[in-house]
């Protein structure tokens, strides 16, 4: 069961209105999803440098919290984070991560040369059309390294619903990793890696609602992990 633009879109106004949460809740668990997912798939044996591209919407605000999280957990998280928000939230998940000594870099094709996982939080459901300025650059970088890249709720570039655009910059990204946040999104049928659903904040009426089902979260966990198009392993 995938989840359309529209439908993510309206779920979370409802989360927001009825539900009684705050944006500031669910871009919490939504990065703290991803800092875990992230553990799961590269622990800090692996190499502790973490390079996380930010965009300039909730996505990139998930990207913020993750870093913070995997700063607390020991990873050496890099900011890469060009266009920012004047939103007093962006701000604060900014500071925080400059209290704890976190490295914002301008020069992403640079930093990449340096790290040893990518986390795409980029673009999420609200990304439509061609990817404009500076991004095409980050796109492009991240489809042609062999450093992992763990993309949050959709890779940056591909259409929501189409997948990756036909041609051009993004047509030949495909992470290794991606991150649904509450559930896939149509974009999953041509997702081939390792993949996740995070969020663990819906209610079984939401989820009934928007058709599709709360996953087994085992324990304490926020993430578990599921077929690429999002199907029970
Ligand atoms: N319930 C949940 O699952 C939650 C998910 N969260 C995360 O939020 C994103 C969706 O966030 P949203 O702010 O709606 O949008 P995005 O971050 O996807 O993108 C919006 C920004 O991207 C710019 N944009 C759009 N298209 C392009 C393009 N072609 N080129 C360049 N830039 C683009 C857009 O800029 P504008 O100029 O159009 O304004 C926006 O700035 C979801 O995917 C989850 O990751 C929440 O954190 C919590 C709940
Ligand atoms: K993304």
């Amino acid at each position: 069961q995938t989840l359309s633009a529209k439908a993510a879109t309206a779920l979370d106004k409802e989360l927001m209105s009825t539900g009684a949460f705050s944006i500031d809740q669910l871009m919490e668990l939504a990065g703290l999803s991803v800092s875990q997912a992230v553990y799961r798939v590269h622990p800090i044996s692996r190499g502790p440098r973490i390079l996380v591209a930010v965009g300039p919407g909730n996505n990139g605000g998930d990207g913020l919290v993750a870093a913070r999280h995997l700063r607390h957990y020991g990873y050496q998280p890099t900011v890469y984070y060009p266009k920012r928000s004047k939103n007093e939230l962006y701000q604060r998940l900014a500071k925080q991560l400059e209290d704890l000594h976190v490295p914002f870099v301008d020069d992403f094709p640079a930093a990449l040369a340096s790290t040893d996982h990518v986390v795409d939080a980029i673009f999420g459901f609200s990304f439509s059309g061609e990817v404009r300025e500076p991004f095409p650059a980050v796109i492009q970088a991240m489809q042609d390294t062999k450093v992992p890249v763990t993309s949050v709720d959709a890779p940056s570039s591909w259409n929501i619903k189409e997948g990756p655009p036909k041609s051009g910059v993004g047509s030949a990204f495909h992470p290794d990793v991606l991150v649904s946040l509450t559930a896939p999104k149509p974009l999953v049928k041509y997702f081939t890696g390792r993949h996740f659903i995070g969020g663990r904040f819906v209610t079984p009426a939401i989820a009934d609602k928007y058709g599709f089902d709360v996953p087994d979260y085992e324990g304490i966990d926020q993430v578990v992990e599921v077929g690429p198009n999002g199907h029970k392993l």
